[in-house]
């Protein structure tokens, strides 16, 4: 559907992205993650088409978004502060953009609105933080574009309506819609979507399926008898997240391994539930922050 490839782009001299490249999938929510000012806005400005790639392209159904203007009806980006809107009430922020994008659902608009309680007569600068971003998620996923891009959603919305609004995305993505989420909150990924991509030095890694992750990679609790494996540890592909005395809290990705491990003497191992967070902070080379 969405094909982005080896997309470049430099900002102020600064080369920002150096080949990224993913597809988004119909039906499908999935989570964009990197560090602070790795270029996940700047991704997005790119698949809506406010900035032009300096090379690579993206395509949606095989037609190049930056040279065909009407595809860019079909994809909307809501940025992380809806600044543009502020001089406009919550209600004529839903006619404009039912102007714009000919699939806007004015009825689901309202709908949403009135389940955060947020005031339709009154202007999107009275709103809160949090506020501004429930209502320019709502605004953005009642287009019912085909594609839609939510940076940071959650950012500054409290917990009852964060719930709320991590279902609300859940329900707005279509057999024929997908969904890409840019956010620091990994634990929220990790209950909504479908697939992660990872931005790093400017370029995407593996999109990696978050159900095959989970089968994939073992999170284990190791209690080893008298001294721990040094041997085994060592190994490239086990990682440690956590040691406390003899207890280890280990990843590891292969049956091989898991089957040298139970060779080694051990007192207990248990297997524990694999977060998005855990194998993040490998992936990051074990500091943890990527996020
Ligand atoms: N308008 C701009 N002028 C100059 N530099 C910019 C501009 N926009 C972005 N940048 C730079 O481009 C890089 C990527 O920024 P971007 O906002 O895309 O990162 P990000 O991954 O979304 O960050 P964060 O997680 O902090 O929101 C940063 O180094 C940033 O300073």
């Amino acid at each position: 559907m969405l094909r982005i490839d080896k997309l470049h782009k430099q900002i102020d001299g600064r080369a920002v992205l150096q080949g990224a490249s993913f597809e988004l999938r119909p039906g499908t929510i999935t989570g964009l993650i990197g560090r602070n000012g790795t270029g996940k806005t700047t991704l997005m400005r790119l698949l809506t088409g406010i900035y032009d790639p300096d090379r690579g392209q993206v395509t949606l159904d095989g037609v190049d978004i930056h040279r065909q203007a009407n595809v860019k009806r079909d994809i909307v980006f809501v940025p992380d502060a809806p600044t543009a809107l502020e001089g406009y009430t919550l209600k004529q922020c839903g006619q404009l953009y039912g102007k714009i994008y000919p699939s806007f659902d004015r009825l689901y608009f309202e709908d949403i609105i009135g389940r955060f309680k947020l005031p339709l007569n009154k202007s999107v600068r009275s709103l809160s933080k949090g506020m501004k971003m429930l209502f320019s998620t709502a605004l953005g996923l009642a287009t019912r574009a085909r594609v839609i891009l939510l940076d940071e959603p959650t950012n500054g919305v409290d917990a009852v309506a964060k719930k709320q609004l991590l279902a609300l995305i859940m329900e707005s993505v279509t057999p024929e819609s997908c969904i890409l989420i840019s956010s620091h909150m990994l634990s929220e990924l990790d209950r909504i979507a479908d697939s992660i991509i990872l931005l790093r030095d400017g370029r995407t890694e593996e999109q990696w399926l978050l159900e095959e992750l989970r089968m994939q990679v073992r999170k284990l609790q190791i209690v080893f008898n008298e001294g721990a494996s040094m041997d085994w540890l060592s190994q490239n592909e086990v990682h440690v997240l956590q040691q406390i005395g003899r207890v280890y809290t280990v990843l590891l990705e292969s049956d091989a391994l898991y089957s040298s491990l139970m060779k080694q003497d051990m007192l207990l191992v248990d297997e524990l539930a694999l977060a998005l967070e855990d194998w993040f902070s490998w992936k990051s080379g074990g500091d943890g922050d990527v996020a």
